[in-house]
């Protein structure tokens, strides 16, 4: 293990990629092949045995809800937790049809010699890596198999580790220059319950002779396999610096910063079932919460966490926070800028606090025999004086009451405590007053709220010159597009998370009295000047109406806000790009959590780097900090990371630059997009589709997108035009890059977002200039 200074930022050249063994005869790989299998076809024996005991288990309710929050749970190596697991996986499989995702069950081996163990534990080096071979006995030697959960035989003894079990770590933290006890690491790739092939990596400078040395190593032979529609787990590969990442501390806020395609997400992740494993107690009933950019990244990482066994991880894109929102629209980058920042707390909270627009501006009523009259301004006074205290939908009792002194105190009538008590308990259920109350204190849609500001004359006025001039009529007409075209945007939904903060959740009206209600105030309203009384949607009865809204305005309002869910941890995927009111929405469901926060400040896409960094403080709180840097790109080829490089540097000179593994010996083409873009960009996808296996992308700015369509779809399904910010955290075996300069342009974050298009290949690319 590695000292705590280590810890902070670990860099991990070379020897953690190759340990290059002597490859082995095809008759030597037949016979070690023939070996794990016989293993492997025990674990899945014993797997159906626990999986029927599970299945019984569950069937009396005893140890678990469905797939849900666990309500008890035994201990970490408990014969309990083991079945658990065995239930887990094969629902999990079952659900996603996982299997062609992941390789095998059981996909590692470790041969451990003892007694180089001892020897190195005396040498006060629980792993030096002198290089010495000692003279060992078959009882100094031990096997262990590591897989994605622990399986233990009848005697209770283990057939399998959990890779997140300590006894596993070896697996991931031996080099030749700390083997911990291990003499070889093999991974084994499987095919279903079939092992196909084994890749060993030796960790002492000679085998013993006993142990046959097979492969070219398992870490290359994945980073050069092909890319398909989801990203897959690297549990067979992890390396020893992002293990540290992944095994850290569950407490405080752990930080994974690096370069593009270092394995920042796919750590993330695998961070994430480690806590669950770790403490299950606390992550499965506490929950984690995983934010990444959009839908696309979210389908893209969808099977990674399943393909581990785990299945209770909430995974949602930054338009999808909310139960009830679902969007990927971008506002224009000028408009996002101003949504996202915190400057626009000042126009929400005033909105917030603001006259209902059209409710009634005077009161008017015969109290107890007494003529009440209250102006616009009491009613403000009033209005004020209520929401300094509390939230608005839970405060209609108290706004009443303080109206009803309010009204008193117009009357001018002093020191006669029984008139006053006379007055207020008739107040309290006049139907006047109700009916008025219905139409000036109405319980609102943090929505319906956002909508108002659809007028640029309120959003001045709600403003008070914290906004610019130049951001007030563009702000008031993203929100006018919003209501002519049923959509939200992005942006858009940490706004109404923050209103819906203040004014709380929209309470359900009791069904008899709405209905009472509303016949009142079609008689009464009009005597205090109402013209029109529209009842504030209630959500509830959108949300119980089986027929899906159609209306622009219905779809923008259908559902119901719920309360903010919080979570014992929350995972924050390409956080570089989350504007500091996003901090402030996520925030919101992290207030008692642990976090990891995973990010690289080169691709960010948000412009104020110190406004974001303040508000993401504000959500960690003061809470301890532990730091991972990822320096070593393992996805893109190292030719077309070079050019991707060098274009970032020309203007973000201090970017994080990773060292790229793997070469192919393939430069990426540079090309004119010519007249015909179409034309050319067919061209291009043509030569791909003949060169690589997997899904290709043709990454192209709005000004293309259009006129590209039709290229989309083709290759059997495996070509997708896709615009530069949705490709964030995603990855092709080739992409096409067109009109990097135009990309430039219309992103928000600049050249930052070109860099994140030039990096998502990992074989081949090409740029059309
Ligand atoms: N140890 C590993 N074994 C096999 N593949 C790995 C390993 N580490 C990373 N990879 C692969 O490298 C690719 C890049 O990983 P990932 O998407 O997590 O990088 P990232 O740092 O989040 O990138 P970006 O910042 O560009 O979104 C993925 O295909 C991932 O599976």
């Amino acid at each position: 293990m590695s000292n705590a200074s280590s810890q902070r930022t670990t860099t991990p050249g070379p020897r953690d990629i190759t340990p290059v063994p002597a490859p082995g005869g095809p008759e030597e790989l037949a016979r070690e092949i023939a070996v794990e299998q016989a293993h492997v076809d025990r674990v899945h024996e014993e797997l159906a045995k626990a999986g029927l005991r599970a299945d019984t288990v569950q069937a009396e309710g005893l140890a678990r809800t469905e797939f849900g929050r666990l309500v008890e749970i035994g201990d970490a190596e408990g014969a309990g937790l083991f079945e658990r697991d065995a239930l887990m996986f094969h629902a999990a499989k079952r659900r996603t049809a996982l299997d062609t995702q992941y390789e095998g069950l059981v996909f590692g081996r470790l041969d451990i010699d003892h007694a180089m163990l001892r020897a190195d534990v005396a040498a006060g080096t629980a792993a030096s890596g002198n290089g010495h071979r000692p003279t060992t006995t078959s009882d100094d030697r031990e096997v262990r198999y590591i897989g994605r959960l622990g399986v233990r035989d009848d005697d209770y003894e283990p057939l399998v580790i959990d890779w997140r079990a300590p006894a596993a770590s070896a697996f991931y933290r031996a080099t030749p220059t700390q083997p911990m006890g291990v003499l070889r690491r093999r991974v084994l790739r499987s095919r279903g319950t079939t092992v196909i092939g084994v890749e060993d990596d030796l960790m002492v400078p000679e085998a013993p002779d006993d142990l046959v040395v097979v492969g070219d190593g398992a870490l290359m032979a994945a980073l050069t396999r092909s890319r398909g529609e989801r990203m897959r787990d690297i549990v067979a590969t992890i390396q020893a610096h992002q293990d540290e990442a992944i095994r850290a501390s569950a407490r405080g806020v752990t930080e994974i910063t690096g370069g593009p395609g270092t394995g920042k997400t796919v750590v993330a992740l695998h961070r994430a079932a480690y806590l669950l494993y770790s403490d299950r107690r606390r992550f499965e009933s506490g929950g984690i919460l995983v934010i990444g950019p959009s839908g696309a990244y979210t389908a893209y990482i969808e099977r990674v966490l399943p393909s581990l066994g785990e299945e209770s991880v909430v995974l949602r894109a930054l338009g999808d926070v909310l139960d009830v929102v679902h969007t990927e629209r971008h506002d224009s980058p000028a408009v996002a800028r101003t949504k996202g920042s915190t400057r626009i707390r000042t126009l929400l909270g005033a909105a917030a606090r603001g006259r209902v627009p059209d409710a009634p501006t005077e009161f008017r009523a015969m109290v107890a025999g007494r003529p009440v009259r209250l102006e616009a301004r009491d009613l403000d006074r009033v209005r004020s004086q209520v929401l300094r205290q509390h939230q608005r939908n839970t405060a209609t009792g108290a706004a009443q009451a303080a109206l009803g002194e309010a009204a008193w105190a117009t009357l001018g009538v002093s020191g006669d405590r029984e008139a006053k008590a006379e007055f207020l308990d008739r107040w309290e259920d006049h139907l006047d007053v109700e009916a008025f109350m219905q139409a000036w204190w109405p319980q609102v849609d943090p929505r319906e709220v956002l909508l108002w500001l659809a007028d640029p004359a309120l959003v001045r006025r709600h403003a008070r010159g914290t906004l610019r001039d130049e951001e007030v009529g563009p702000l008031a007409a993203s929100f006018a597009h919003a209501l002519a075209t049923g959509s939200w945007s992005v942006a858009d939904v940490a706004l109404i998370d923050d209103l819906s903060a203040r004014v709380g959740p929209v309470q359900e009206a009791e069904q008899e009295e709405r209905g009472f209600y509303e016949i009142e105030e079609l008689e009464d309203l009009s005597s205090y000047g109402v013209t029109e009384v529209q009842p504030v949607r209630s959500a509830a009865r959108d949300s119980s109406s089986a027929v899906a809204p159609t209306e622009p305005r219905e779809r923008l309002l259908a559902g119901r806000i719920d309360r903010t869910d919080e979570y014992a941890h929350v995972l924050v995927d390409e956080a570089q790009d989350l504007s500091p009111m996003q901090w402030r929405m996520i925030g919101r469901r992290g207030r008692h959590a642990s976090w990891t926060v995973v990010g690289d400040a080169a691709q960010a896409s948000w412009p104020d780097a110190a406004e974001a960094a303040a508000a993401r403080e504000e959500a960690f709180g003061s809470q301890a900090r532990q730091r991972f840097h990822m320096d070593t790109n393992y996805r893109n080829a190292r030719e077309i990371f070079d050019h991707a490089a060098e274009v970032v540097r020309r203007e973000v000179p201090d970017a994080d630059i990773p060292q790229a593994v793997r070469e192919t010996g393939v430069q990426p083409v540079l090309a004119p997009l010519g007249d015909d873009p179409l034309a050319t960009v067919r061209e291009a996808v043509g030569a791909l589709l003949g060169q690589v296996e997997g899904a290709i992308a043709v990454i192209a700015p709005a000004a293309h997108a259009e006129r590209l369509g039709p290229v989309s779809g083709s290759g059997e399904g495996r070509v997708q035009v896709i615009d530069p910010m949705s490709t964030k955290g995603l990855e092709y075996d080739a992409t096409v890059v067109v009109d990097p300069d135009e990309i430039t342009r219309e992103s928000p974050g600049g050249i930052r977002v070109l860099y994140v298009a030039l990096t998502r290949a990992a074989h081949r690319m090409t740029v059309l200039s």
